[in-house]
């Protein structure tokens, strides 16, 4: 299993194309009606040709750190655990690869926020626990990890679509994890998510100065910046970043917004390919998006753009010249 682990870059499997579904499920207080969502639209997906299905952040609870203990599942106690055994079947029944989501996991005395990747015999072939908690204050306060413990491994997986990267979340902020991605040969990052209003709301403001600013610099080496500032998915601005920077697909998948929850989701689980292009979307409105990801773009991107040789690697380096300064003085 690669759990939890970074394979080589050499040995990972070949792939040209497939369908991704992305199931931005409506959750409920109710955990076996959202394990009979999950399960159908999962089933649904398949059958409309889809090859990965990946699943929100938090899908089998609302997300709110009351929740979380009473959600959480034992994956060692596999009579206790329905949503991880429902994952497991349906990728066995219908020959498909999920990448699960998130769901809380108990381990002793311990709660992780947790994503698992079943493969299309319903092996479990790799887990990721969320790394980087999402502590927010202002207007908004959200404090994960009251209960949430966070994981300390980056996630790489080989899959029967391709080497494919784990992120929960707020680990889309922290662009080492997809750059360490893109050196072990991964073309695609799956971020199950549950953005909010308010950090929604930020990035939105944010591109919409952009839009302004650079629809006066229209020059071809502005490209990228300017699909940036085009898309409507505003708040996954990180993303277009991540897959931009990379050269590589990432795909985020949120829960539907729900207005009578504390925590309100924004919704918008979004594809986004190697040039940093909004490939697919939806609303925050329960639904599936379904989308090609065809590898041979990355492989383009990274032909007509050549960013690592291109990089500096030899100059990016934070020097402290206080000492220096101080003496010229
Ligand atoms: N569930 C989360 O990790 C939310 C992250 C988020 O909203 C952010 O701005 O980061």
């Amino acid at each position: 299993m690669a759990s939890s682990s970074l394979a080589s870059k050499s040995d990972q499997p070949q792939i040209a194309k497939f369908k991704i579904a992305l199931c931005q499920i409506s959750v409920s207080l109710d955990k076996n009606t959202n394990i009979d969502r999950a399960r159908k639209m999962i089933k649904d997906a398949a059958k409309m040709g889809a090859k990965l299905i990946v699943l929100p952040e938090m899908w089998n609870c609302p997300y709110a750190n009351e929740n979380f203990p009473i959600y959480a599942e034992d994956f060692d106690n596999r009579e206790f655990s329905p949503s991880f055994m429902m994952l497991s079947e349906v990728a066995c029944n219908q020959g498909v690869t999920v990448v699960g989501g998130s769901i809380p996991e108990r381990c002793g005395d311990r709660l992780y926020n947790t994503c698992c990747v079943f493969g299309t015999n319903g092996n479990l072939i790799a887990k990721h626990s969320k790394i980087h908690l999402f502590d927010l204050t202002g207007d908004v306060c959200f404090k994960e990890s009251d209960t949430i413990a966070a994981g300390d491994q980056p996630t790489i997986v080989d899959t029967d679509v391709g080497r494919i990267r784990i992120g929960i979340c707020h680990d889309v902020r922290f662009p080492e994890l997809a750059m360490l991605c893109r050196e072990r040969g991964a073309d695609l990052i799956c971020y199950p998510g549950a953005f909010n209003m308010s950090t929604g709301n930020l990035f939105w403001e944010l591109v919409q100065r952009a839009r302004q600013e650079f629809f006066a610099i229209l020059s071809l080496g502005d490209l990228l910046v300017i699909s940036y500032a085009f898309t409507d998915l505003i708040d996954y601005l990180n993303y277009s970043h991540r897959a931009a920077d990379n050269q590589l697909f990432v795909a985020t998948c949120s829960p539907a917004r729900d207005s009578s929850g504390s925590y309100m989701i924004w919704g918008h689980s979004t594809l986004v390919g190697p040039f940093g292009e909004v490939i697919a979307t939806s609303g925050p409105e329960e639904t599936t998006v379904i989308a090609e990801i065809d590898y041979s773009m990355c492989q383009l991107q990274r032909e007509n753009l050549p960013l690592e040789k291109q990089k500096r690697g030899d100059i990016y380096q934070f020097i402290d010249c206080t000492n220096e300064l101080s003496s010229q003085q």
